[in-house]
């Protein structure tokens, strides 16, 4: 840093991963932290492609400027919009959704979050050793293959936080060594834990290199000792080169090897291998809005497409005549079949397949259904999908997403098939991130923003 030239500069706006941008000889630089109006020291430095600027110190500062901040949002990157105070993120959640759709109207208010301490109820973390050969946990610093041994994040279970604290004081005293993914050395790569928002059950996940693992027993008990709340514990086997958290093969060694939360008033079974929202508390927010915009009834014949464990499905099948769910994931349709079972649903259907070949096949047959559901994965759908879902002319199709770059590609798709954005709702799942979920219900027929 001695050498480097420090240069004060004013930001004008955030970009749309929330980084402040200052103009600089006749180019945009993006300066993590700094916001709008703000004036500040930086210096300049290369991360891969671009060049970024550092906060060195703040000269004026804004009003948006969050009081309490992590000590790691510097180094972490999980918190993209670290400085700014809960209300302007939400705005800043706001236009981006109304930027990206080119509307204002129709564009509902983003549903945010009382209180969102602790809100992730999935958390992952790597083991490896620090400088001085102590074991730690924690998360990879941006970038990078180093461990930052994040042990307070402020967004995670602290339950969880406390369970790999404890990991670690045990992986010391029983001399279990963290797995080193370029000598294939070691034993215990990471942990994944889930818990239940209003169950408060704990799944722990051992990634291990080998499932044989005589001293995970003893470490096991410890935690359950320790943590009560623990109701199941699996091992998963994972010794490839891979950035995947999960491999194939796993074994449950405690408890049924799943665990249960509730959402909407009803209860779901949720696996090692299975989608489940990181938010669960907000998940019941976005459910209930995107069951609000569908407007069910029983006259209804609902398709849920990449439908996870089948919460939207079940929840769905309150209000709908027949629903059917189509899910990729094996483990994911064994539980959602589970959960139609668990919840007295007997007029659901689930589907494991792909959603697109399910779309092609229905629409062949000339299956239709009044009403699509659809939240993929961030990649968005594809043309197969959505050519057939086009020609299916559901009346109404209600597109979740978590990436609204792809979901705003997928609608602009679907409007040569004759749809228009009724409604659009955003859903604040990822407070303190840059991330923005998204409903959108869409109608055959004239556009009713703008
Ligand atoms: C964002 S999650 C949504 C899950 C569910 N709707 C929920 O809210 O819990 C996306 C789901 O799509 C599934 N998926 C991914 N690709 C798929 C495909 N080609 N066909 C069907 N499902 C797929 C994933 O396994 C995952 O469960």
């Amino acid at each position: 840093m001695k050498n480097k030239k420090v240069y004060r500069v004013r930001a004008k706006s955030l970009d749309s991963q929330g980084r402040g941008v200052v103009s600089f000889n006749h180019s945009m630089i993006p300066v993590p932290g700094l916001l709008p109006g703000e004036l500040a020291q930086i210096v300049l430095y290369r991360k891969g492609d671009e060049t970024l600027g550092r906060i060195l110190s703040i000269v004026e500062k804004s009003g948006e400027r969050a009081e309490a901040v992590c000590s790691w949002s510097q180094k972490c990157g999980g918190c993209q919009l670290w400085s700014l105070n809960y209300e302007a993120q939400l705005k800043f959640k706001q236009e981006q959704v109304a930027r990206l759709f080119n509307t204002v109207k129709n564009v509902g208010s983003v549903l945010g979050m009382d209180d969102f301490a602790g809100y992730r109820h999935k958390v992952h973390a790597s083991f490896g050793r620090d400088g001085k050969g102590r074991i730690i946990a924690g998360i990879y610093e941006e970038h990078s293959h180093r461990i930052l041994p994040v042990t307070d994040c402020r967004i995670q279970d602290p339950r969880a936080n406390a369970i790999i604290e404890e990991i670690c004081r045990e992986m010391e005293e029983y001399k279990i060594q963290p797995y080193d993914e370029d000598t294939g050395r070691g034993m215990l790569r990471h942990v994944l834990i889930r818990s239940g928002y209003k169950t408060g059950q704990i799944m722990v996940v051992f990634v291990v290199a080998t499932l044989n693992f005589p001293k995970g027993a003893v470490l096991g008990k410890n935690l359950r000792k320790k943590f009560p709340d623990i109701r199941t514990i699996v091992y998963n086997q994972n010794n490839k080169k891979t950035s995947m958290v999960l491999g194939k093969d796993q074994e449950t060694i405690f408890g049924p090897g799943y665990i249960e939360d509730e959402l909407c008033g009803m209860t779901f079974q949720i696996s090692p291998k299975s989608f489940y929202q990181v938010n669960p508390k907000q998940a019941e927010v976005l459910y209930t809005k995107a069951m609000e915009m569908a407007k069910l009834t029983k006259q209804d014949r609902v398709l849920d497409t990449y439908c996870g464990t089948g919460t939207i499905t079940l929840i769905a099948a309150k209000y709908a005549g027949e629903v059917t769910g189509v899910e990729l994931n094996r483990s994911a349709v064994e539980d959602a079949r589970i959960n139609a079972g668990k919840n007295h649903m007997d007029h659901v259907t689930f589907v494991c397949a792909d959603a697109a070949r399910y779309m092609e096949q229905a629409q062949a047959v000339s299956s239709r259904y009044s009403v699509v559901i659809m939240d993929p994965p961030r990649s968005g759908s594809n043309p197969v999908f959505l050519n057939a879902l086009g020609k299916m002319k559901p009346d109404r199709i209600i597109y979740i997403s978590c990436n609204p770059a792809t979901q705003k590609r997928d609608v602009d798709f679907l409007k040569r098939y004759g749809y228009r954005i009724d409604a659009l709702q955003p859903v604040d799942m990822f407070p303190v991130t840059a991330e923005i979920e998204n409903i959108a219900l869409l109608r055959r027929g004239r556009e009713k923003h703008k």
